[in-house]
């Protein structure tokens, strides 16, 4: 078996590819969504991923790839390369965001992974500290060895500073994030420390975009309405009914074959803005 050291170029862009989609879907996992019903992960979506890609509606892993792949190739021996989580819910999607955050410091991707969870959920399954920690010492002790394996390295990560927990009152503040430079200054600078963030889930789409009603063909950085702490991306599936960033057509074409297609989080996105 090849360990990530092992891979050559090319496949080390498939597994971060995977690893961003495995992402992507586990943000279907929500309690919200399942109405409290408890709505685990029964079947590997490794198998699924291929069969998914249709329903990616905006696909910009390559602009992740070549953001995160040229720093690694550029960059000094010991500077600082750190991806930024803004996190969603706990449970699956959690794990999924983990694997994640392991994978980018393992490929050397990233050098520092910082995380941000909420103080209090907002929906029901959103992650706490609490969840977070719960986490990571349920994988500890999984008596599978490689899982295990794996809950020590990521303890290992929080202890050595690797993998860094922010907390802020500003996640569940009713404020969209085109007003976090005002509001929450400490923590707007404390995200421009990032060369990427990465906005989980539906909700933090729906700050992102200010709750508004565009059209669906509005590009992402005008919706962003100022907000350019770093470069971002939202991975989300989409569960309200806001969507920018569209090609022509797309979006009344989807209303008109499948009218719930905004709210059922059966399609997804991974959309980009910034500098490469
Ligand atoms: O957990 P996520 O992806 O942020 O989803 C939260 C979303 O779920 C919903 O409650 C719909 O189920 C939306 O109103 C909300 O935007």
């Amino acid at each position: 078996m090849k360990t990530v050291e092992n891979l050559d170029e090319n496949q080390l862009k498939n597994e971060f590819f995977k690893l961003l989609q495995i992402s992507l879907w586990g943000n279907k996992c929500d309690l919200s969504l399942s109405g409290g019903e408890s709505s685990s992960q029964k079947t590997s979506i490794i198998n699924s991923l291929e069969d998914l890609k249709p329903f990616i509606l905006v696909n910009d892993m390559e602009h992740l790839w070549s953001l995160l792949s040229n720093r690694k190739k550029t960059r000094e021996k010991a500077s600082i390369v750190r991806v930024d989580i803004v996190l969603d819910n706990s449970g699956f999607e959690l794990v999924t965001d983990l694997t994640l955050a392991n994978f980018l410091l393992s490929s050397k991707l990233a050098t520092e992974i910082h995380f941000y969870g909420k103080m209090i959920p907002w929906f029901v399954s959103d992650t706490t500290i609490h969840d977070f920690n719960w986490l990571i010492e349920q994988v500890k002790c999984s008596d599978h060895k490689w899982v295990s394996e794996c809950g020590v390295n990521w303890e290992n990560y929080v202890k050595t500073g690797r993998w860094v927990y922010h907390d802020h009152i500003f996640w569940t503040l009713p404020h969209e994030f085109c007003a976090m430079s005002q509001v929450a200054p400490d923590l707007y600078a404390e995200l421009q420390k990032a060369h990427l963030i990465l906005f989980k889930g539906d909700l933090n789409y729906r700050k992102l975009t200010g709750d508004r009603k565009w059209e669906f063909t509005v590009p992402f950085h005008q919706a962003l309405n100022g907000f350019h702490p770093a470069p971002l991306c939202s991975i989300r599936t989409l569960k309200a009914e806001i969507q920018v960033g569209l090609q022509p057509g797309q979006g009344e074409q989807l209303t008109a074959s499948e009218p719930n297609w905004l709210t059922t989080g059966k399609y997804g996105i991974f959309q980009f803005d910034g500098p490469l």
